[in-house]
């Protein structure tokens, strides 16, 4: 029979006992515990040894219990006061007691009989009774006594003296279980043992030693059980979220877009507004309230020629529009703030020249007051991009968008309904269906108007969108709270899975 080294010391050792309990063995072993278990458990399936196993359910005393056993319970040291005072208040125990054994201490004296109670001008006074001078052990003394000696007693036991719920109540003693383990010999094993067994020390790992001295001819070498169940290992990987967004970057450039990249969070409001034809006194800003930055309050504005044509697209109008009529501000415009969308990356690009045709996209932390919920967070994530050259139409973008929901998101239903962007016309907001949280909108798109393109330098038509990458990747890690994107909760973190 193929046995390892350890399972044949430990029969040999058995084979000496016959029966034992597995603790003995384990001694006579020289082995640890986990060892001569897997080898007791290999030998039962082999049929040479059986393991029996006993639970029983034993009372043990708690912490309070052993202190108890120690000093007393309360109700003796109550009953020592009394016995030497004969007639107490409460506060006369406040040297043997604590707080919370002097809470019940009078139910529990009046109960043994130990004392009368009566009320004098509003406090309680105690006087010892006959009971109480001539008391003596109790069985819950007899029991505490034993607890304090042996350990553990089964729970059978424990019930001749006092009821365990009396102990469990009074937080004296609690139950638990113990398993008791004792291993036999079968018939089978002996016979291993009589035809003798070749006790050789196991070698596990090869080492050069090994090799050089010639050794490893002698030595024999232990087998590993590669099927064998082993505990689950989390290696270090990337943070599921960090995971998707990359996945996101990698698909775009696969798809032959180009990454617009910026180094800081912090954006002045010309690039974050005005560039996009967003009028500074504006009330339709509802679709992005924002963050002002405290400190410092100003940025700096981009070549004149660029901030001339701007000025005077919000102003008086370019390329055949009115423009919005007012007096803009270049002090407005260099206002610092961290950036509400990623469509300010767009409008960069577009200023500083783009292929035509090309296409362009970037991912941006982007940072917006809300009500943080399920489906909300100030700080997120956008995927903003744009599509330009020259015969581009609407139906190019929904076609676009359409792609990005069901191939990048893994949406089932998409639908398209109009809205209204400052820079772009038309608008279009997009939604996606989730099963477990319906139809989510995820993003708005356009084509950017003209007073902002031409304001930018470019004359053919470009179309655009900006969507909010967060709650698509609820729909590729399956969560269903927004939070969870940044969630510590180390199970999620080890176990949510990109599903692609
Ligand atoms: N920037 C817009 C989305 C958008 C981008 C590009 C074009 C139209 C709309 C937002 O944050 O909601």
């Amino acid at each position: 029979m193929d046995l390892s080294y350890q399972e044949k010391l430990t029969l040999i050792k058995l084979n000496d006992l016959k029966r034992a309990k597995f603790e003995e063995l384990v001694e006579k072993t020289g082995l640890d515990q986990v060892a001569v278990m897997r080898a007791v458990l290999w030998l039962q399936s082999k049929g040479l040894a059986r393991l029996h196993e006993r639970s029983e359910r034993v009372v043990k005393l708690t912490e309070t219990g052993k202190k108890y056993a120690q000093i007393g319970l309360p109700e003796w040291r109550a009953l020592s006061v009394l016995r030497e005072k004969g007639k107490i208040t409460l506060d006369d125990l406040k040297d043997v007691l604590s707080e919370d054994e002097l809470k019940p201490i009078v139910g529990l004296l009046r109960r043994e009989g130990w004392a009368s109670v009566r009320k004098k001008e509003g406090k309680l006074v105690l006087e010892i009774t006959e009971k109480g001078l001539k008391a003596g052990e109790r069985p819950i003394d007899r029991a505490l006594k034993l607890l304090a000696e042996r350990k553990a007693l089964p729970v059978s036991e424990i019930e001749g003296l006092v009821k365990v719920n009396e102990l469990k109540r009074r937080k004296i003693a609690e139950e638990d279980t113990v398993t008791e383990r004792e291993v036999e010999i079968t018939p089978e094993g002996e016979d291993v043992v009589k035809a003798g067994i070749e006790l050789k020390e196991e070698v596990s790992t090869l080492t050069p030693e090994l090799i050089k001295s010639g050794k490893w001819r002698e030595v024999e070498f232990k087998r590993f059980n590669i099927s064998a169940p082993v505990r689950r290992v989390y290696p270090g990987k990337k943070q599921p979220y960090r995971a998707f967004l990359d996945k996101i970057r990698r698909r775009l450039i696969e798809m032959g877009f180009i990454e617009m990249t910026v180094e800081s969070l912090i954006e002045t409001q010309f690039w974050n507004f005005d560039a996009l034809f967003q009028p500074q006194n504006h009330p339709a800003r509802e679709w992005t309230d924002t963050y002002q930055l405290k400190y410092p309050k100003s940025g700096y504005l981009p070549n004149e020629e660029l901030v001339k044509r701007v000025k005077t697209a919000h102003e008086r109008g370019i390329a055949g529009s009115r423009g919005w009529g007012y007096v803009w501000s270049p002090e407005r415009a260099i206002r610092l703030m961290p950036r509400a969308h990623g469509t300010a990356l767009s409008g960069r690009q577009l200023a500083k020249g783009v292929k035509i045709p090309g296409k362009y996209f970037t991912i941006q932390r982007v940072f917006r007051p809300d009500v943080l919920d399920r489906t909300h967070l100030i700080e997120f994530n956008q995927v903003d991009g744009f599509v330009v050259g020259e015969d581009l139409n609407f139906r190019h973008l929904l076609g676009i968008l359409k792609r990005f929901a069901v191939e990048i998101a893994g949406a089932k239903k998409v639908k398209f309904l109009p809205d209204y962007y400052p820079f772009t016309e038309p608008s279009v907001q997009m939604s996606a269906y989730h099963p477990e949280l319906g139809w989510v909108e995820f993003g708005g798109a356009g084509i950017f108007r003209e007073e902002m393109t031409k304001a930018l330098g470019i004359d053919v038509p470009v179309i655009a969108w900006g969507i909010g990458i967060d709650r698509l990747a609820m729909f590729k890690l399956g969560i269903d709270d927004i939070r969870y994107l940044f969630s510590y909760d180390l199970r999620w973190l080890r176990e949510a899975r990109l599903v692609w």
